[in-house]
């Protein structure tokens, strides 16, 4: 059985996401294929679909500005951020409810995970809770980035180049395959985006009627624009052509959120996509995994190292004590013998104490190394009390749905 896939969908406010969401998920409850559905937007007012992971359950973002003194934007942020730290429970919930369950092996798993974003894009996207939760995911399950367009709106050469870039951004930010989404079908149709993604000649004719209709400015006008000489249209000509390459690795769909028209074309481009993932994405992922891992590793190596050089430099008599007839000849020098007396308690300056004292042995270093050891690894993975009653808040709430 193929794995589960996760579709994160983005997109412009306004650009039809959440009735997009509405839709699969609408569909897939229709194919009696129900996915899981995940909204980590805290500032949507109601949704119009039930959510089993909600972030606005455990995070309440009127509260969350107002406690941090945060306009909107921030309220977003700092509620991703805060929703970000618990995110090892939220996968271990999706992989729990993803696999086949033992007390009813006739249940259907689950093989879809949409998931809804919010519609300040580059808040989740350029944040680091934005990169931390879809790389999370994206090392648990195959991920698909729908970038769903506002078609009638992206239909002039320059709003539709403008929206392939931001497109081109995410790509390069997320790393992630895309399928590009344009919706409201209904009101224009996608075959004119289609088309002047595959045929450069298409997109040229379509500028120079643009040009000439002088939506770029009148010829020999201030800004220089004009029929195939001005700045504008040669701007968006090399553009066109340096997102060539980008075009190669979409897929592109027509859809109506408000018909249904091409959703089904839309899941068969999930197919692909998740195919596309497990091919070429997954181990390039799993090599920076592995990467980081053995990051982590050496660091945590070199911060043990250098926690046992301090522990025996502070504790051990391996310093020889500097001799009463050395004294000491500028303000510094009196500075650091005055700490020396403070480190060793002999407030009088007398230090046969401190020759009496015997720091831990070699074989006391290896014991304490490896209790630390066992302690910094025991961290990493241990559930704190706080995290078993998340999972247990997040396992009743998602009960009670
Ligand atoms: N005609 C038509 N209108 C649509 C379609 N999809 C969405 N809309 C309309 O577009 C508007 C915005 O839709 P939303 O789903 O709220 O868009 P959104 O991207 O979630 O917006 P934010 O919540 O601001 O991010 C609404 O008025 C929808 O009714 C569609 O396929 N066809």
């Amino acid at each position: 059985m193929p794995s589960p896939v996760s579709v994160v969908c983005v997109g412009m406010a306004g650009s039809g996401k959440t009735t997009f969401m509405q839709r699969i998920n609408s569909y897939l409850h229709e194919k009696k294929n129900v996915p899981y559905v995940v909204n980590l937007d805290p500032a949507v007012h109601s949704v119009p679909f039930e959510s089993n992971i909600d972030i606005r359950d455990s995070i309440n973002y009127k509260e969350v500005m107002k406690q941090y003194n945060l306009g909107p934007n921030g309220g977003i942020l700092t509620s991703l951020n805060l929703f970000a730290t618990k995110v090892d429970q939220i996968i271990s919930l999706l992989e729990k409810r993803t696999s086949p369950n033992p007390e009813n092996p006739s249940a259907k798993p689950i093989e879809h995970i949409l998931v809804d974003t919010p519609g300040q894009i580059e808040v989740f996207v350029w944040s680091a809770s934005g990169s931390i939760l879809l790389e999370t995911m994206a090392t648990s399950f195959p991920t698909v980035i729908a970038y769903v367009i506002d078609t009638p709106r992206a239909s002039s050469t320059s709003t539709f180049m403008s929206n392939m870039l931001y497109a081109c951004s995410i790509l390069y930010k997320t790393k992630l395959p895309m399928i590009l989404v344009f919706n409201k079908t209904d009101v224009r149709d996608a075959e004119f985006a289609k088309e002047w993604m595959t045929d450069f000649d298409a997109f040229q004719q379509a500028l120079r009627q643009e040009e000439d209709s002088g939506a770029f400015g009148a010829e020999g006008g201030a800004g220089g624009f004009g029929a195939g000489s001005g700045y504008m249209g040669s701007l968006l000509n090399s553009m066109s052509l340096m997102l060539e390459e980008f075009y190669r690795h979409l897929s592109v769909v027509g859809v109506s959120s408000m018909t249904g028209d091409g959703v089904e074309e839309f899941f068969e481009a999930v197919e692909t996509k998740r195919q596309e993932f497990e091919r070429d994405y997954k181990p390039e992922l799993e090599r920076k995994k592995k990467e980081r891992e053995e990051q982590t590793a050496s660091q945590r190596e070199l911060e043990l190292g250098k926690l046992m050089k301090d522990m025996s430099v502070s504790g051990s008599s391996r310093q020889p004590p500097r001799k009463p007839a050395e004294e000491p000849e500028t303000v510094s020098e009196a500075e650091d013998e005055e700490d020396e007396i403070i480190k060793r308690g002999l407030a009088d300056g007398e230090d046969s104490d401190y020759e009496d004292y015997v720091g831990p042995n070699a074989g006391d270093d290896e014991g304490l190394s490896q209790r630390y050891q066992a302690a910094l690894s025991g961290s990493q993975s241990a559930p704190t009390d706080q995290d078993n009653s998340f999972t247990r808040y997040l396992r009743a709430s998602n009960m009670q749905k």
